[in-house]
C-alpha cells in the first residue's frame, strides 16, 4: 500500500502542540540528584518531529504557543534556523512559562524524564489562534496527544483536526502520552479515542494504545486495536514495541513488521520522535511501508546513540547509510 497525499500544498507537515526546552544530563550513568550540569535543547515531541522532518528536507510548519521570555525566544529562533515556518507560533501574553524536561540517564537501559509542566504556555493555545488558511496548506497535520490534555489547547487541536478533514489534509495522530498533564486515565481514553477515530494514521506505543483503550499497560492486543480503529477513519496504524520493533497495519488487511537496528545506546528517549519524522518522510516521498518502517527504525537508532532528541535528528543520507550497512550485515 502507498499513501496518497494532496500535491497542491505549501507544507509537507504542520505539527501542532508543544515546543519546549529539554535539559539533558551532561554527566550520565548516574541519578539526576548527582547530575550538576545539563545541556539545553529544543524539545517537546511535536517540535522534535517538526525539526526531524525539516532536517530530512520536508517543508515544515508549526502551530503552538511560546512563553514571552528568553526560553520562548530561544525556541522560536532554533526552529526558524532549522527551516521551520514559525509564523503560527504565537507568543503568550499572560505570563505562562515554557515547559521544561530534565532527563536522567542512569544507564542506556534506565533513562527517564522529569517534566515541569505546570501552567505551561503550550497548553494555552486557543482555538482562535488556529488559522484555517494555514492548516489547509499542509499535506499532513501532525497532532500530539499531549496537546489534548487541557483546555484551551484541547479545543485548539480539535478545531485543527476539523479543518484538516475539511481541506483534505491527512491527520497523523502521535499518541505521545505524558502522564503529568492529564487529569485522569479515563479522560485520556476519551480524547485519545475521539481523535484517533478521526485520524488517517495513528502512531503510538503499545502502552499508549492501552491508555486509549482504558486498559492497564500490557493488557491490550494489537488485533483488538486495529479491529476497532479500522471501523473508523484510520487507514494505517503503527504500534511500537520499543527495542522489540514496531508493526504497521493497513485497513486493507496488510501487516508489516519493523525491526529495531542494534546500536550503541546512550539513552532511549527521542526514539519515538525520530522514528515518526523519518517514517512520515518516507510516506510523503511515496516509499512503501516496509521502507518507511526501516526509515523510522534507522532514524531512532541514530538518535538513541546521541545526547539530544532534536539536535541529533539525522539526514536522509545518514539514515540510508545505516539501513544499507545493517541490511548487508
Ligand atoms: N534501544 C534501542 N535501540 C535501537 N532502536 C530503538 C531502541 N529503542 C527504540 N528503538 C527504535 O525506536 C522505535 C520507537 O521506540 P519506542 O517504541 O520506545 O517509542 P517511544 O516510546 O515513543 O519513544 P520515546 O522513548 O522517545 O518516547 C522502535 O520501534 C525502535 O525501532
Ligand atoms: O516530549 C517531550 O516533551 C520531551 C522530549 O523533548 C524528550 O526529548 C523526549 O522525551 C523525547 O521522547
Amino acid at each position: 500500500m502507498q499513501f496518497e497525499f494532496s500535491s497542491d500544498k505549501t507544507y509537507d507537515i504542520i505539527a501542532i502542540g508543544r515546543a519546549c526546552v529539554d535539559l539533558n544530563a551532561v554527566e550520565y550513568n548516574r541519578p539526576m540528584e548527582e547530575t550538576m550540569t545539563f545541556s539545553k535543547y529544543v524539545g517537546g515531541s511535536p517540535a522534535n518531529i517538526a525539526i526531524g522532518s525539516s532536517k530530512l528536507g520536508l517543508k515544515a510548519g508549526f502551530i503552538g504557543k511560546l512563553s514571552d521570555d528568553q526560553h520562548g525566544n530561544f525556541i522560536r529562533q532554533y526552529m526558524a534556523d532549522a527551516g521551520i515556518d514559525t509564523s503560527n507560533m504565537v507568543t503568550d501574553k499572560e505570563g505562562h512559562k515554557t515547559g521544561l524536561t530534565f532527563t536522567e540517564i542512569k544507564s542506556p537501559e534506565e533513562c527517564s524524564i522529569l517534566m515541569y509542566r505546570e501552567k505551561v504556555a503550550d497548553l494555552y493555545l486557543s482555538p482562535d489562534e488556529v488559522d484555517e488558511d494555514y492548516v489547509k496548506q499542509a499535506k499532513i497535520l501532525l497532532v500530539s496527544g499531549t496537546a489534548l490534555a487541557q483546555s484551551p489547547s484541547r479545543e485548539a487541536v480539535i478545531k485543527a483536526v476539523e479543518l484538516a478533514r475539511k481541506h483534505d489534509v491527512k491527520v497523523i495522530f502521535e499518541l505521545d502520552y505524558r502522564p503529568y498533564t492529564w487529569g485522569s486515565k479515563e479522560e485520556t481514553a476519551v480524547y485519545y479515542g475521539l481523535i484517533a477515530e478521526q485520524s488517517d494514521v495513528v502512531i503510538g506505543t503499545r502502552d499508549e494504545y492501552d491508555m486509549m483503550e482504558n486498559l492497564e499497560a500490557g493488557e491490550g492486543e494489537n488485533e483488538d486495536t486495529i479491529n476497532h480503529l479500522f471501523k473508523h477513519q484510520p487507514n494505517l496504524i503503527v504500534i511500537k514495541h520499543g527495542v522489540s520493533g514496531s508493526y504497521a497495519f493497513t485497513k486493507d488487511g496488510e501487516a508489516y513488521r519493523g525491526h529495531a537496528y542494534k546500536t550503541k545506546v546512550l539513552k532511549t528517549f527521542g526514539a519515538g520522535d525520530s522514528y515518526a519524522s523519518a517514517f512520515l518522510y518516507a510516506l510523503i516521498n511515496g516509499k512503501d511501508i516496509d521502507t518507511a518502517l526501516k526509515f523510522g527504525s534507522a532514524s531512532a537508532a541514530i538518535v538513541v546513540s546521541k545526547h539530544s532528541s532534536s539536535e541529533a535528528m539525522p539526514t536522509v543520507e545518514e539514515i540510508e547509510q545505516l539501513i544499507s550497512e545493517k541490511e548487508n550485515q
